[in-house]
């Protein structure tokens, strides 16, 4: 369903004016400064969503996600796409097709990194097909024995996370020209895979969510680390699983 406007949508401050630093106006605007420092966020790229309620507070469009303000950020009714707040003269997130994705499926958050490990691991998966004279499209990114996967929970509706003897497997689409292009193939790769909780885009960078903001964040720091420590693996010459 596509979002539309509802007919005060250009005021409903009070849905982004609080004092309350966990409030999804004021975390958002946090979390993509510290992710603009972890390389995350940077040129305007990759973003973060969070729903509170019946509401998804979603960041504007092309901006510096490092130095936005409570006051840029879109709110959506999440039952009926309509937004209940549209700052002027600026449009959402392109990525929001795809934040919804996430919250259909029940995340609490959903971030967005152009990380540059997440991608340089498509392209070594993409690599790694090629060599074997296989199809890389489909290709999943896999990794197993590293304490870190340890950080990311065993899958929806299961409880506990992964143990160290478990495999952790993150599925990789295909990259479009357009980022709300992906929402189709995020979506097929959600069903096909309904236990992940990340899914890599190939040459652009990785989506994670989680059941709440501490979660997603958690899970995209696990990731990220992961992706970081398959980079250095490969240069080694070391294998990601046995
Ligand atoms: C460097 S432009 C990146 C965008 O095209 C897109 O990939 C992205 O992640 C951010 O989209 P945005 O609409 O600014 O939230
Ligand atoms: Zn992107």
């Amino acid at each position: 369903m596509a979002a539309t406007e509802s007919a005060s949508a250009g005021t409903n401050d009070h849905l982004i004016t609080s004092s309350d630093p966990e409030h999804p106006a004021n975390h958002i605007c946090t979390l993509c400064r510290s992710f603009y420092n972890l390389g995350w966020v940077g040129g305007t790229g990759g973003g973060t969503s969070i729903k509170r309620g019946p509401h998804i507070f979603i960041a504007p469009s092309g901006v510096q996600k490092e130095l936005m303000q409570p006051h840029n950020i879109f709110v959506l009714e999440h039952a009926n796409r309509s937004y209940l707040r549209k700052p002027l003269e600026l449009k959402p997130s392109a990525c929001t097709p795809l934040f919804l994705a996430a919250f259909d499926r029940g995340a609490g958050c959903c971030i967005h990194t152009h990380s540059q490990w997440a991608v340089l691991v498509t392209l070594l998966v993409e690599q790694e097909a090629h060599a074997k004279g296989e199809d890389p499209m489909g290709k999943c990114f896999e990794i197993e024995k590293i304490e870190q996967i340890k950080g990311i929970p065993k899958g929806r509706g299961k409880s506990g996370m992964l143990g160290f003897f478990d495999k952790l497997v993150v599925p990789i689409i295909e990259n479009t020209a357009h980022e709300e292009d992906l929402t189709q193939s995020l979506e097929e790769a959600m069903e096909k895979y309904p236990d992940t909780y990340a899914v890599l885009v190939r040459r652009h960078g990785v989506y994670v969510w989680g059941d709440n903001v501490q979660k997603a964040k958690t899970q995209a720091e696990s990731m990220d680390y992961l992706f970081r420590l398959a980079v250095e693996m490969k240069r080694l010459g070391l294998p990601w699983v046995a």
